[in-house]
Order: C-alpha cells, then structure tokens, then sequence
C-alpha cells in the first residue's frame, strides 16, 4: 500500500510531535508500505519522511515550482514530482495514495485533510483516512466535526472512512484491515 501523509511544515517543532511522525514513518515502512508526501525536508513531513527512508521504504516527495523558489529543503526521494501550484500538487498527492495519514499541523494539513474526507463524502473517493492525535492534539477538531453529525449540519457520519488513534500502530493495522 502506499499511504499519504499529511503534517506540519513549520520548524521547531516540540519533540512530541517529531518523534511521532519519525515512529510513523518507521511503523509505514516495517509493515511494508510506501510513502507520499509533500517532498520537503521540513517539520512533521521531514520527520516522517526519515522515519521511512531509517527502514528502508519508498519515499514519493510531491513538490511545487513555487515552494521550491523559497529555497526549502527537499528531501532524498526515490521519486520527486514538481507540480505547479499546491492545489495540483494535492491532486497529485491524492492519486498516488491508497489511503491517508493526518499529522499534526496548520493550514496546509487541516486543508489536505478536508479535502480528502470531502472527496470521500462526495463518493469521487475510495479511501481510509487516519488521524494521527499525538498529545490530542486534534481532540477539538474531532468535537466540532461529532457536532457536526450530531447537529445534522454534516449530512454523513465523518467516522465512516476515518479513524483517530494515539499510536502509529494501530493506526497502520487499521489502514490494512
Ligand atoms: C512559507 C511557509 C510554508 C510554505 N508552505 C508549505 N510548505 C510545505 N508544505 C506545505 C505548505 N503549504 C501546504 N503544504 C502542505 O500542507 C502540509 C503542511 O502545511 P502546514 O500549514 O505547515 O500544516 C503538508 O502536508 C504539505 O503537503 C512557512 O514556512
């Protein structure tokens, strides 16, 4: 399977958060499963791209012209692709993937996810998606998302494709299963 990982860009990060998206990493690629992600050497998606490559898996990076003229880091993939623009490069990332892996993280990460569960609502989507809540972090959003439901505004239960754990692996055997 190759799996898709969405998570911070930023720098600095607490080291809850760093050694989380390592131990996913390595937790993807001891269960024999490929990565992509968004290409960069940065942040949660740097760490778990190391966290693959520390055992040996496949590493898709998906960069953009744009965040590439910012002089950003770019990992050592097995495969690089270059898109335009963030919004081709998520289509890109989307197709590539069997399912989806959320990280902690900001505008960028909250954006891939809702794409993706939105895709999947709509049926233009056939995958799981899993919530990575490392020191739960998403506890609020996993609340907003229940009232939701709850209140009808989301027509569709969120939880139908989409699992939260605190662990890389269950989180891993549920995306095989
Ligand atoms: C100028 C800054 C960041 C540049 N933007 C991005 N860099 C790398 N990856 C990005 C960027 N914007 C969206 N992405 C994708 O979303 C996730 C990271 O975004 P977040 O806002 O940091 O959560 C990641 O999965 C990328 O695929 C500021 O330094």
């Amino acid at each position: 399977m190759r799996v898709c990982v969405f998570g911070s860009s930023s720098l600095n990060l607490d080291a809850v958060y760093v050694d989380a998206a390592f131990e996913l990493g390595r937790t993807l690629a001891k269960h024999g499963h490929g990565m992509v992600f968004g290409g960069y050497d940065v942040g949660l998606m740097g760490a778990v791209a190391h966290g693959v490559a520390a055992e040996g898996g496949n590493v898709i990076g998906v960069v953009t012209e744009g965040l590439n003229q910012k002089g950003r880091d770019i990992f050592p993939c097995e495969e690089l692709i270059c898109e335009s623009d963030l919004a081709t490069r998520k289509t890109r990332m989307i197709e590539l993937a069997d399912a989806f892996v959320t990280m902690p993280g900001g505008l960028g990460t909250f954006d891939e996810f809702f794409v993706v569960v939105s895709q999947v609502k709509a049926g233009e989507l056939d995958a799981k998606s899993a919530i990575l809540n490392v020191g739960g972090y998403f506890d609020p959003m996993v609340e907003m998302l229940d009232r939701a439901c709850e209140t009808g505004l989301n027509s569709t239960d969120w939880r139908r494709d989409c699992e939260v754990f605190n662990a890389p692996e269950p989180l891993v055997e549920w995306l095989e299963g």
